[in-house]
């Protein structure tokens, strides 16, 4: 999951402290240096007291199922103020300002961010030969556009140069016009009407509005979102302070001429780079693969926490965001989103968080027990003594007042293992570190498409971790879908649907409920029973029907709870249709060719109801 993705918070401050807020980033970089540090240090108590303050004051769409109240280690949040039901929108949000990812420029539209289909209509602006325009956006000639697109041609090699993400500059540039949208920077550089127009997104008031239901964010929504910047690592910072401080030259001093300078100071870009950093969320998925096309920033949206057992999903449609519920929400309870793949071991999840997101988790699933949580299934070794059905975790994991303990515990017969004082057949430690060594060979193969030695190894890497490590371990997980890939290169469709099905059956044990994952599954899984069908005989088609109507069934439920009705407006839904009707049109043929009726049927039928769902 992408990157996973994602990110987090705020909203709406009331006029004083937003206000404050903002008199605080006009100050500039070279007036700051000149600052002595009791001043500082009193400017900073100032500011925190501000920002408490700042905090408080929340203003939510009155529509929204939620409130937002603080919870302990975690900060704000949104807590569901009545019961919400499975698959019902809670926030539907337009993004502040968003980037599209620097290898999908041409899969979206620059400034509503809707799907420019391969082969459809689309314009690049031949300024900067970087932005990408679709048919409905694409206003001639380009006239303004060129202000700001002077800027985005540097980009790429400020971002090369200074060892920085060239997205985040990118994204930090278009806030900054956000923020020069404002009526202040408006009355200061009237120039900056024309730019406005042409901005990456709507909503260029200095007030949060909602249309339509979607709430338009205004600069001032940002603001109030956490940034973390003192848990950033130095060379992330230092490589963010040289990059901003090259936009800041060309888009801040101004660029020959012809683009007004937009009023931000160094810092103010690098503050803008860490809440990006701690806060932006992937856009766009592209396909049933989910693939983040793009990076946005969304105020509201970013109230919700982080969860590694989440109660709600995220997608985009174009440039707005909405989160839906993927269960029924009691009222009173937290609505929480995940910011990264899921099936993880705790101690990985947690790293993650920490070096990405710069937390350490207090979700559910982290706080609870791991002797009795599934998190030790997907770090655990079989324990091999005879009838014990345990497994082995590292002491230090099961107890946390042994932290620093080396040894390995049984979570059922409690024997322990010291990797000090005693010599065993396969100790945990070992299998584990020969396992990963081996899954990363083979995953390397796999990755240059050697898919026949490929599925060799993953293949023979199963059958010998397959009874040390537990069936639920990440390892083996790991293993499946490069394995189910490299079947389904070379045309073993059968082999493939067994394996996905085992896909799915771990992920609906480690995190049952529907999610976009196992949606993409659920949709592999129709896609191979089709190539199945084409090589079928009306004796498979038989047992074939069983598990058709089980994906059925399960397909249209995650695809409903993800994407909701929404009359298959999104980019991701549409190209599930699209694919429909190609694999109905197919699975006719097929009929024609083998007579697999019945199973052709089921798969058809399956596609169907999934279709009739949007
Ligand atoms: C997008 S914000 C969510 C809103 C945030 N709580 C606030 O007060 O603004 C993400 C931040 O919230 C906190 N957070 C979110 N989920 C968390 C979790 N599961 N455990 C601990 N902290 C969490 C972290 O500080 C994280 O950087």
């Amino acid at each position: 999951m992408e990157d996973s993705r994602p990110v987090e918070v705020a909203t709406p401050a009331s006029g004083d402290a937003t206000g404050a807020l903002l008199q605080n980033l006009e100050i500039s970089g070279q007036e700051k240096q000149q600052q002595q540090p009791d001043e500082a240090e009193a400017k900073n108590r100032r500011s925190k007291n501000k920002s408490k303050k700042k905090k408080k004051n929340f203003v939510l769409e009155p529509s929204f199922p939620w409130k937002v109240a603080t919870v302990k280690n975690r900060g704000r949040c949104a807590v569901a103020t009545r019961a919400i039901k499975a698959g019902e929108v809670v926030v539907a949000e337009q993004a502040i300002a968003f980037v599209p990812r620097g290898q999908y420029r041409k899969a979206i539209c620059h400034v509503c961010g809707v799907n420019v289909a391969e082969n459809g209509p689309k314009f690049e602006c031949s300024a900067c030969n970087y932005t990408i325009f679709c048919e409905e956006c694409y206003k001639p000639p380009q006239g303004s556009h060129e202000n700001y697109c002077a800027v985005y041609r540097e980009i790429a090699s400020i971002a090369r140069d200074e060892n920085c993400d060239a997205d985040l500059l990118r994204l930090v540039f278009n806030l900054a016009l956000k923020k020069a949208g404002t009526a202040q920077a408006r009355s200061s550089f009237l120039q900056l009407e024309l730019l406005i127009e042409t901005l990456p997104f709507q909503n260029s008031k200095d007030e949060t509005c909602t249309v339509d239901g979607v709430i338009l964010s205004c600069f001032k929504d940002a603001l109030g979102l956490e940034t973390h910047r003192s848990k950033a690592p130095s060379s992330w910072l230092e490589a963010v302070r040289n990059g901003c401080t090259r936009l800041h030259k060309i888009a801040c001093v101004g660029n020959g001429g012809k683009l007004a300078p937009i009023s931000c100071s160094i810092e103010e870009l690098e503050m803008l780079a860490t809440l990006i950093n701690t806060n932006s969320h992937g856009m766009g998925a592209q396909n049933l693969q989910n693939t983040h096309v793009a990076l946005g920033l969304f105020p509201y949206v970013s109230i919700l926490n982080h969860s590694c057992r989440p109660n709600c999903c995220f997608a985009s449609e174009g440039s707005v965001m909405y989160v839906r519920a993927v269960q029924d929400i009691p009222k009173g309870a937290e609505l929480c989103l995940s910011y990264i793949n899921l099936y993880e071991s705790r101690r990985v999840r947690k790293t993650l968080l920490v070096a990405t997101k710069h937390f350490d988790c207090t979700c559910d699933r982290c706080v609870e027990p791991l002797n009795t949580s599934i998190d030790r299934f997907l770090e655990g070794c079989v324990c091999h003594v005879r009838g014990c059905g345990g497994v082995f975790l590292r002491t230090a994991a099961l107890h946390e007042d042994q932290a620093s303990s080396t040894t390995w515990e049984c979570d059922l017969c409690s024997r322990v293992l010291d990797p000090e004082s005693m010599r065993f057949k396969d100790p945990p430690w070992e299998v584990i570190a020969k396992a990963e060594e081996r899954l990363v060979a083979a995953v390397r193969i796999y990755s240059e498409r050697r898919f026949k030695e490929a599925r060799k190894l993953l293949e023979s890497y199963l059958s010998e971790f397959t009874g040390k490590l537990h069936p639920l371990h990440v390892f083996l997980f790991d293993a499946l879908t490069p394995l189910m890939n490299c079947c389904r290169a070379m045309g073993d469709a059968e082999e493939g649907l067994r394996v996905c099905r085992l896909i799915l059956q771990c992920m609906e044990k480690v995190l049952p409920g529907p999610s976009l994952e196992l949606a993409n599954f659920y949709f592999c899984l129709g896609e191979m029973y089709l190539e199945k069908a084409q090589a079928s005989s009306p004796v498979i088609a038989k047992r074939s029907n069983k598990q058709a109507s089980y994906l059925k069934l399960n397909h249209f439920k995650m695809q409903r709870a993800s994407f909701g009705l929404i009359g298959g407006k999104l980019p991701e839904v549409q190209d599930f249709k699209l694919r429909a009707d190609m694999l109905r049109i197919r699975s006719m043929q097929v009929e024609n060719i083998v007579g697999g009726k019945a199973l052709v049927f089921e798969c058809q039928l399956s596609f169907e109801i999934a279709c009739t769902a949007f």
